[in-house]
């Protein structure tokens, strides 16, 4: 999907109330350089905010393969970019992900896209953690699913308590990662680098 192309309505009124909150903040929406930001904006914010309406689920449904392999599947270092639904700033990182197969596998891809879906939200970095391992784990009914996130907040960077440098993780486990052993595994993996 090209995002660029895709979007939906309600565009011209997003960016009408884009061009008053540049009024507000004492801009002159005439000048030349903002005269096409409100639309910008607009289109950005669409963009960003794609998650709502693409369905995780089906992504993982849709590439669901029947396999006998039943060892750990680890997905890491996917990139990815969130707004905080406190300050709508950005929160970006890293997600990593495992599950355990039982029967079924999915396109590596897919895991990626979606972290991408529930990313593309207004989020905070609990329930995006969450949200992506309980999909995984409705949909491929695996063995057991672990997921690790890993980001900097610019509403704690930029404003606020103003700190360049504190990461924050979280995860979020299920089925065989409930024993020790098992989230032991793929936290020694995730230190391969
Ligand atoms: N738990 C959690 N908190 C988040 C996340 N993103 C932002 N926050 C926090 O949300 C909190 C909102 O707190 P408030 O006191 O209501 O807002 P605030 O006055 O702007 O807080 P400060 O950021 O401390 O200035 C802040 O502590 C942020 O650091 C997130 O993903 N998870
Ligand atoms: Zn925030």
């Amino acid at each position: 999907m090209n995002p660029e192309t895709e979007f939906r309505d309600g565009l011209d009124e997003l960016a009408a109330h884009y061009r008053q909150v540049l009024a507000l903040l004492g801009e002159d929406t005439q000048r030349e350089g903002l005269l096409k930001t409100p639309m910008r904006v607009a289109k950005a914010m669409q963009v960003l905010m794609r998650g709502y309406t693409q369905d995780a689920h089906k992504v993982l449904t849709d590439a669901l393969f029947k396999e006998d392999y039943n060892q750990m599947v680890i997905v890491k270092d996917i990139d990815f970019y969130s707004m905080c639904e406190h300050h709508m700033l950005p929160f970006f990182g890293k997600a990593h992900v495992a599950y355990i197969p039982n029967g079924y596998i999915t396109g590596l891809s897919k895991i990626a896209r979606v972290v991408d879906i529930f990313s593309h939200r207004l989020q905070v970095q609990e329930r995006l953690t969450q949200q992506i391992k309980d999909c995984i784990q409705d949909t491929l009914k695996p063995l057991g699913v672990m997921v690790v996130v890993e980001a900097q907040h610019m509403c704690m960077q930029m404003r606020g308590v103003e700190k360049q440098n504190s990461i924050t993780t979280t995860s979020d486990f299920s089925g065989a990662f409930n024993q020790a052993k098992t989230r032991e595994e793929f936290m020694n993996l995730l230190r391969q680098r």
